[in-house]
């Protein structure tokens, strides 16, 4: 979809922005550029859009060449999502959203129910947030207003430029797991600049690791973290790959254990079995939890069960379940099939936690390993065909 073929961008004053670049972006993929301030992310990604003209190499969007492309035509096709969001002041949100339909002719009334139903997306109720001013919301909204906006004229290519760089750590969190959600949707063909490999990591089918200049590595994040491809990547990702992993490893159904279950309408069993056991309601979703020194007492479990607020849904990333059993001091943390139906799976105590990182790290380990033997086998065995290019 996004083909770069050795492109070279040297600005007027002699710094050489971008050496020699080469790589693709599939449809529907979405590609992290990560990479120490300076290093070329920015230049790379405005050549896409021709905000930036590269010196030397060919660009192709869609399989068109982008030089032979009407810039203003080019942009049509291309969302564009910065920091410094850009909104416009004086218009309500609504009308910031609908502004690239306008341009594109599309009627008030359309282009306005259109920019609700994308503020619905990105999780902004258009009835309570359509009339505001741009400065009459926090960051974290203003940020959505820009992606809406940028998916407004349904573009198959978006650039998202640092988007979420100006919020902070939490709000962030929250907009990242939203965008993850909205691009499951929407599979749009996504760049996405940042300097921060967690973010890299948690939001990329691959990620392009920049030195100067040049992409030193470019893999999915597990390859990354697993196999560093150079030293540099190496130092780049860090010491602290074990937690980085945590981001990319989801809960599974496998890794829960099976505490004792009661439900809310039995009677108070005289002994749980255990310190604690699980409230569930008469449809198996989660109620709470009940403690054993209630066992016994008179009532029903109803009456004795305490709300559980420790939970996740299941394919949340050990990271989250981590931070999950931190926030509430919890011991074990209760983990649901999805959030809308709530039913109950099991529970993922801190040794569950622990065994699934490891299965993590030993599945990458064996990747890594049948790599190997791959590369082997082919560098030892002669070509039987003639060796096509392909
Ligand atoms: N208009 C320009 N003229 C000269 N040099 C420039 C120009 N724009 C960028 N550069 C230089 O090109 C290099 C790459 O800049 P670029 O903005 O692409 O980096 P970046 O990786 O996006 O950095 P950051 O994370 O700080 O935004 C830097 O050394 C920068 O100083």
């Amino acid at each position: 979809m996004i083909r770069f073929e050795h492109v070279t961008k040297r600005y007027p004053d002699g710094t050489t922005a971008v050496d020699d670049l080469s790589f693709e972006v599939a449809e529907g993929e979405l590609v992290t550029l990560v990479g120490p301030s300076g290093c070329g992310k920015t230049t790379t990604m405005k050549m896409v859009n021709r905000l930036i003209e590269p010196s030397s190499g060919r660009i192709f969007v869609d399989g068109r060449d982008i030089a032979e492309t009407d810039p203003v035509e080019l942009r049509r096709r291309i969302g564009y999502v910065i920091q410094q969001v850009g909104l416009f002041p004086h218009r309500t949100v609504l009308e910031n959203t609908a502004t690239v339909p306008r341009l594109l002719g599309v009627k008030r009334s359309a282009g306005r129910a259109r920019a609700a139903e994308l503020l619905d997306l990105v999780g902004l109720d258009p009835s309570v947030y359509g009339d505001r001013y741009p400065e009459q919301l926090s960051g974290g909204q203003r940020q959505r207003v820009g992606v809406a906006r940028a998916l407004a004229a349904d573009p198959p290519v978006l650039l998202m430029d640092e988007p979420f760089g100006a919020v902070d750590p939490v709000v962030r969190e929250h907009l990242q797991n939203e965008f993850l959600k909205l691009q499951a949707q929407v599979r749009k063909t996504v760049l996405f600049v940042t300097h921060d490999m967690e973010e890299a990591v948690r939001l990329g089918d691959r990620i392009a690791v920049y030195g100067q200049g040049r992409i030193e590595q470019f893999d999915a994040p597990a390859a990354v973290l697993g196999a560093p491809a150079t030293p540099y990547v190496a130092e780049f990702v860090g010491a602290d790959r074990g937690l980085k992993r945590l981001s990319v490893t989801p809960i599974e159904p496998a890794d829960l254990e099976q505490p004792p279950v009661v439900h809310l309408d039995d009677p108070l069993p005289r002994d749980l079995g255990s310190r604690w056991a699980v409230v569930l309601d008469g449809e198996e979703n989660l109620h709470g939890w009940i403690s054993a020194e209630r066992a016994g007492q008179s009532g029903s479990v109803r009456d004795h069960a305490r709300r559980m607020e420790a939970w996740l849904p299941v394919g949340a990333s050990l990271k989250q379940a981590f931070s999950t059993m931190l926030q509430h001091d919890a011991g074990w943390i209760a983990v649901i099939d999805e959030e809308e139906t709530g039913r109950f799976l099991g529970v993922l105590t801190p040794a569950r936690l622990h065994e699934a990182l490891r299965r993590s790290i030993d599945a990458d380990a064996q990747d890594i390993a049948r790599a190997e033997v791959a590369l082997e086998s082919i560098a030892t065995v002669p070509p039987t065909g003639p060796v096509t290019k392909d």
